[in-house]
């Protein structure tokens, strides 16, 4: 769907340049999606992996994150085993909807109530973010924690429209609760891609 050069905003990574990879499709259907626009594949044009590579490859942050829409409806053997072979760290955002496929130098799992993760992302993810759109998903949060590996880290971020409201919340959720940290989506107070 698109691609850009900017810096991680969310989770673990944030604060690091990175090469984004924007795939399109998404069937997950979360209602507060920040990026609706990518859920129709069709709407965009295909761009070869190859071609997505070499443009990664001219970026002095050797990070590409691969997000969507759901990265993980596709097989991303291919992009990652050439991203690699260019000396390119890989990163996925992903629901977690679809098998793993790929190789991950990190993976952020932001699992979600209208469509549930598949086993095999859990227990890879090395970053799980559940988004708080209500008081009831800290329990969510609590449940998936249940599914990752012991040293996954664990983040908690504010639904963007709900951040007002629920950030309060999390700030004590994570005061009584330290192996939670927060997680904000930086680059919309930086005003960056
Ligand atoms: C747009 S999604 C694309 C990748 C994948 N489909 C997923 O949901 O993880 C990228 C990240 O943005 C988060 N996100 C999407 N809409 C958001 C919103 N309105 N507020 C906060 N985070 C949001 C998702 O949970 C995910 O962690
Ligand atoms: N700067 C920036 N950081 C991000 N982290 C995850 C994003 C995403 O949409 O997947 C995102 C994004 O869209 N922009
Ligand atoms: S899974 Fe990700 S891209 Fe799909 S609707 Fe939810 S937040 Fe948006
Ligand atoms: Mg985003």
């Amino acid at each position: 769907m698109e691609e850009f050069y900017t810096i991680q905003g969310e989770g673990y990574n944030t604060g690091k340049a990175a090469y984004f990879i924007r795939l399109g499709g998404c069937d997950v259907g979360c209602h507060w999606c920040d990026v609706k626009e990518s859920w129709d594949a069709e709407l965009h044009a295909l761009t070869s992996a190859d071609t997505i590579v070499e443009h990664a490859a001219q970026h002095p942050a050797k990070n590409v994150v691969v997000t969507g829409g759901e990265p993980l409806i596709y097989n991303l053997d291919y992009l990652t085993a050439q991203l690699k072979i260019n000396g390119i760290r890989t990163f996925i955002e992903t629901s977690g909807a679809y098998p793993l496929s790929g190789n991950w130098d990190w993976i952020c799992l932001s699992p979600k109530k209208f469509k549930a993760p598949s086993p095999d992302v859990a227990v890879m993810a090395n970053e799980l973010k559940v988004i708080i759109f209500n008081k009831s998903d800290f329990e969510f949060a609590e449940q998936h924690a249940k599914t990752v590996s012991p040293d996954c880290k664990l983040f908690l971020q504010p639904e963007w429209s709900k951040a007002k409201e629920m950030t309060p919340l999390i700030v004590d959720y994570v005061m009584n609760n330290p192996q939670w940290e927060i997680s904000l989506q930086t680059h919309k107070f930086l005003n960056i891609p």
